[in-house]
């Protein structure tokens, strides 16, 4: 039975702050190094095990996989990186502190724009503090300005498809680590969750789940390994 094991990076700073993260690179705080470090010894001391992992261009998301393995004794493990795992972009909304754009805006705006499945964000104007535009690891990469779940899901599972699903059929047992709405759009598609659903899902930081899927891939059990 292949092994999936998807896990959202520790606390990052601006998770701390409260601000709109999207594409911005910020990194782990010290408790999201923590967090990192306790799902590594979770993982180890459950016993599992994994061949191959994935992971965005992200660097909170990168370190909560290179603390994860290292805590596992396997720093050594094949990494693949890309654009395609990176967190939902938040268009004009990045950087901005979420509760101050709610007393702005309204909660219920706030609300829409965080988890409603397919009304993105305002789309950010390009030059300003937070345009990716000349970041190198984006070369030949059409930049979103803003995206919904749905456009995060539309990128995220050509992905899932071409990369990770040849993996797991070849028995290889997988870990991912990215991030809140990246690993949203995964559960959502592996879980059949609908579109009107979705926007209850909450996926906490450094928690490892555990999908155990059967041989056509689908999801016969997803858990929270803290509980079990
Ligand atoms: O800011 C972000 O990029 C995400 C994840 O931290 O936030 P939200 O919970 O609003 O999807």
């Amino acid at each position: 039975m292949p092994t999936l094991v998807l896990i959202r990076h520790g606390q990052s700073a601006w998770n701390l702050e409260n601000r709109f993260t999207g594409w911005w690179d910020v990194n782990l705080t010290p408790q999201g190094e923590a967090e990192a470090k306790a799902a590594g010894e979770l993982l180890a001391e459950r016993g599992l095990d994994f061949d191959i992992c994935f992971t965005s261009l992200q660097t909170r998301a990168i370190k909560t996989l290179n603390i994860a393995l290292e805590a596992m004794g396997r720093l050594w493990l094949p990494v693949e990186k890309h654009w395609r795992l990176n967190e939902r972009h938040y268009g004009g909304l990045t950087g901005l502190d979420k509760a101050e754009t709610a007393a702005k805006h309204s909660a219920e705006q706030v609300h829409i724009w965080r988890r409603s499945f397919d009304i993105p964000p305002p789309a950010m104007e390009p030059g300003g503090d937070f345009d990716l535009t000349n970041d190198r690891r984006y070369a030949g990469i059409e930049i979103p300005s803003h995206e919904s779940l749905k456009d995060t899901i539309a990128r995220v599972l050509p992905y899932w498809e071409e990369r990770i699903i040849p993996e797991l059929k070849e028995g290889r047992r997988v870990l991912v680590s990215a991030h809140g709405n990246s690993l949203r759009a995964l559960v959502k598609h592996l879980n059949r969750i609908t579109d009107a659903d979705i926007s209850g899902l909450e996926i906490p930081t450094g928690q490892p789940i555990v999908f155990e899927l059967d041989d056509s891939l689908d999801a016969k059990d997803f858990y929270y390994l803290k509980d079990r």
